[in-house]
């Protein structure tokens, strides 16, 4: 047996889940209904007990022992209907389960009550015994030990007092006994088998829910990783601009919008300069600190609108939507400014960043970013070329 069918394993006497926590779960689960269950048998058996005071008189008439025995009816009607308000209030299944056993043993005494006040009754009694056995097991809800215990009291107590207040011959008694233990083995075996069952049906319910409960954290779990997943290949680990790739996309997205609205759309490519003498001097971990800080200055220089990725090494593109060259030569100028006051560490003294750019416009014919970084390109090397620290522009497209 694994251990998820040990815990839920019922006890084949009791009819409880062997788990103590298992069976505290499913009676607070049940609890709601078992109340209500509780208050309704309740009711019914304080009617069914008043009903009999009409068979009372018709035998008795108003004697003496009629006032007792509707003495004795009152009190158990009146501690019924008591119980059915306290249960209403306080009974909760899992832990104030003697108040539902209290109804049975309040009824079993009232029954046995019966015998010494009606003697002459005793063969409507022995229905009634039986058919209150049946109502303890099956219909008033409590936990089986519960149920026999009350059965067994209700079946001794009214042997002994059919023994005391009849002059029953023993042969007779013996009959009524057995007819007891078969009523108490009848109702012992139904309630067991209600149990079981009921006790199985929320086994069965709650392996499913622990199921679904599992599959649902692995899809968060899975929807997590995907997440993570799409960040690393998104985004430049060093800096967190966008990755080469998903720049791409991005920038070959914006440029289509604009061929369709026929507007500008212009193309950074942005190069630090002398960079491997900064990584020669201060080793890459400074030099990679100044990369994050080269690319804030970039971000920080661009609308929320541009588009920025790190191509490479210490090269970086942005794409454009919706700029004309002479904006875009403002904005380069402006990031070139930006890169060269950036504060850099006391230690690196009067360091000085600067960036060469290179602009591409797009033109008509460009369908896709090819073309546009060749020109950016180009420009970069002949920026590199003329001395670097400076913003060039491809004179192709200006109108
Ligand atoms: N610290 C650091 N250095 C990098 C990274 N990627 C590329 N580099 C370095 O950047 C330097 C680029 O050197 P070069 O291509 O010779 O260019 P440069 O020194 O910037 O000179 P110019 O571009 O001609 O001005 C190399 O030393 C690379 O190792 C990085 O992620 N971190």
């Amino acid at each position: 047996m694994s251990p998820q069918e040990k815990q839920y394993d019922v006890h084949s006497l009791t009819g409880q889940f062997c788990d103590a926590g298992k069976e505290l779960r499913y009676r607070s689960s049940i609890q709601k209904r078992v109340r209500f269950e509780s208050r309704l048998a309740l009711v019914l058996v304080a009617l069914v007990f008043a009903m009999f005071t009409i068979t009372d008189y018709s035998l008795l008439g108003l004697s003496r022992e009629y006032f007792l025995l509707l003495t004795m009816r009152i009190s158990v009607i009146s501690l019924c209907l008591l119980l059915a308000f306290t249960l209403g209030r306080w009974g909760g299944y899992s832990r104030n389960l003697w108040l539902h056993g209290l109804p049975l043993w309040i009824v079993a005494t009232g029954i046995i009550l019966i015998v010494p006040l009606r003697p002459d009754s005793l063969s409507t009694q022995i229905t009634a015994v039986v058919v209150a056995i049946m109502a303890f097991y099956i219909l008033i809800p409590n936990l089986l030990t519960v149920a026999a215990v009350a059965c067994i009291y209700l079946s001794v107590g009214f042997l002994t007092a059919a023994m005391a207040f009849t002059g029953i011959s023993p042969a007779d008694l013996l009959r009524i006994a057995l007819l007891l233990i078969m009523a108490n083995i009848v109702g012992y075996c139904a309630l067991l088998r209600i149990e079981f069952l009921q006790r199985k049906q929320f086994a069965l319910l709650h392996e499913e829910r622990d199921q679904n409960n599992q599959l649902h954290k692995e899809i968060a779990h899975r929807k997590s990783l995907e997440a993570q997943l799409r960040i690393v290949a998104e985004r430049d680990a060093l800096t967190g601009l966008d990755s080469r790739s998903h720049f791409m996309k991005r920038a070959e997205v914006l440029l289509k919008r604009s061929r369709l609205e026929n507007a500008p759309f212009c193309l950074f490519m942005i190069d630090v300069d002398h960079f491997k003498s900064i990584n020669d001097t201060w080793g890459h971990t400074r030099g990679d600190w100044i990369l994050t800080k080269i690319a804030e200055a970039c971000v920080q220089s661009l609308r929320p609108t541009d588009v920025i990725g790190r191509f490479g090494g210490e090269e970086f593109m942005v794409a454009l939507p919706h700029t004309s060259p002479t904006d875009a030569q403002i904005v380069a100028e402006r990031l070139k400014k930006n890169v060269a006051t950036l504060p850099l560490t006391e230690e690196m003294g009067e360091l000085v960043m600067s960036v060469t750019i290179g602009i591409a416009v797009a033109q008509a014919e460009d369908v896709d970013l090819d073309a546009l970084i060749t020109r950016a390109d180009k420009m970069l090397y002949a920026g590199k070329h003329e001395g670097r620290n400076r913003v060039m522009m491809s004179q192709e497209g200006i109108a």
